[in-house]
């Protein structure tokens, strides 16, 4: 595959509702469209950092630069037979795994565009319809978190995340469990808000039965995570923690975690989020797709790896309107029934950009011909 042409957009779109964490508070988002042209295909991929480097260290300016300076004239200067060339290609290029990810993703999206078959048949999976859950933020009130569990409910989610930091968490996750039971599939993410020094506290949370608690610790570490699973019932999964099937591999073995949460841009792309998926389901750890509040080509990428057989639990990719008043794509991403999406079977991501809202939300444009 000769890659014959780069357009890169970069957006800026307000989210519908602001999104609140234990590390800031976002009221939009912006992020980089790729349009990678090969022949007569387009294909699509999108940059997932946000705008400021509080979850990892990236953000959609450093992804502008290193694509600028580095990446995209490796991809040109390159032979690509099959997307997974483009981890070896990028390999000289330590970490900023999201800024290759933008790229790669748009491999993959032209490679099965260009075989007829969609992206989850490329990524080898089967299944036609996957579960979705929300990922809630930390809200202004214990009763307008309630109202937002409620209403999630009441649309299908099959998986309330709520986030938590430490003076915010037992009591809005009891008051859930007060309201709507213990029936509903509920877990907490910290975003690495506490130490083993809270560990007391942590534990004070495994009477609540949550499905979870997501990465509670240092951002980059798995040696207390594995000291504190030992301690709390409670199973852990990691998210920042997780940055390559490497990493996958020494948490699975310290016993850092249960579970993981995989994300495409934070792992570095398709193919290292695949090889993470595959070691997983070798020793017996569920995973589930995260997500970076996307647009709609990110959102269509997790949708795609979301179809191999070891997602056993919903992830955090929720329909559009969740997140904003128009999306980038056609058709918008929806649950087709309650808490499910379906996943396409057209060539690609399945979905195609929308013209107007790029141009709409679009802040600059720059080009690059090979
Ligand atoms: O709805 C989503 O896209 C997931 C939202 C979310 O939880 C999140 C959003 C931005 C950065 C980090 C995280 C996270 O999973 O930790
Ligand atoms: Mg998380």
């Amino acid at each position: 595959m000769k890659i014959d042409k780069v357009i890169i957009d970069h957006i800026k779109m307000p989210l519908v509702h602001p999104f609140e964490t234990s590390f800031g508070r976002m009221v939009e988002k912006d992020f980089l469209v790729i349009q990678m042209y090969s022949g007569e295909y387009i294909g699509y991929g999108e940059s997932v950092a946000l705008p400021d480097p509080t979850y990892t260290e990236e953000t959609t300016g450093t992804i502008s630069y290193m694509l600028d300076q580095f990446l995209i004239p490796l991809l040109f200067r390159n032979t690509i037979n099959h997307p997974d060339d483009i981890t070896t290609i990028f390999a000289p290029i330590r970490r900023n795994n999201m800024a290759k990810a933008a790229l790669e993703g748009a491999v993959w999206d032209l490679h099965s565009k260009q075989k007829g078959i969609s992206l989850a048949t490329a990524l080898g999976g089967s299944r036609k319809e996957i579960d979705v859950g929300v990922s809630i933020g930390i809200e202004k009130s214990i009763e307008d978190l309630l109202g937002k569990v409620e209403q999630f409910l009441h649309e299908g989610y099959k998986k309330i995340k709520v986030k938590i930091k430490p003076d915010y968490d037992i009591e809005p996750l009891q008051k859930i469990r007060e309201r709507f039971g213990y029936n509903i599939p509920l877990m907490a993410d910290a975003n690495s808000a506490y130490t083993l020094q809270d560990t007391n506290k942590l534990q004070k949370l495994d009477p609540l039965k949550l499905l979870m608690i997501e990465q509670p610790l240092g951002f980059d570490d798995i040696v207390d995570h594995a000291k504190l699973q030992k301690q709390l019932t409670t199973p852990i999964c990691l998210d920042e923690s997780i940055n390559s099937a490497e990493d996958a591999r020494k948490a699975i073995e310290l016993g850092s975690c249960q579970i993981i949460n995989i994300k495409i841009g934070r792992v570095g792309g398709l193919s290292e989020a695949k090889k993470i998926h595959d070691l997983c389901a070798k020793n017996n750890i569920p995973v589930w797709c995260g997500g970076m509040l996307e647009g709609g080509i990110g959102r269509a990428h997790n949708i795609a790896i979301t179809s191999l057989a070891n997602f056993t639990i919903a992830g955090d990719t929720s329909a559009s309107n969740r997140y904003w008043h128009e999306d980038i794509i056609y058709p918008e991403v929806v649950l087709s029934k309650p808490g499910t999406i379906q996943v396409p079977a057209a060539p690609g991501i399945g979905y195609e950009l929308k013209g107007d809202s790029i141009k709409k939300y679009r802040i600059s444009r720059k080009i690059y011909e090979n």
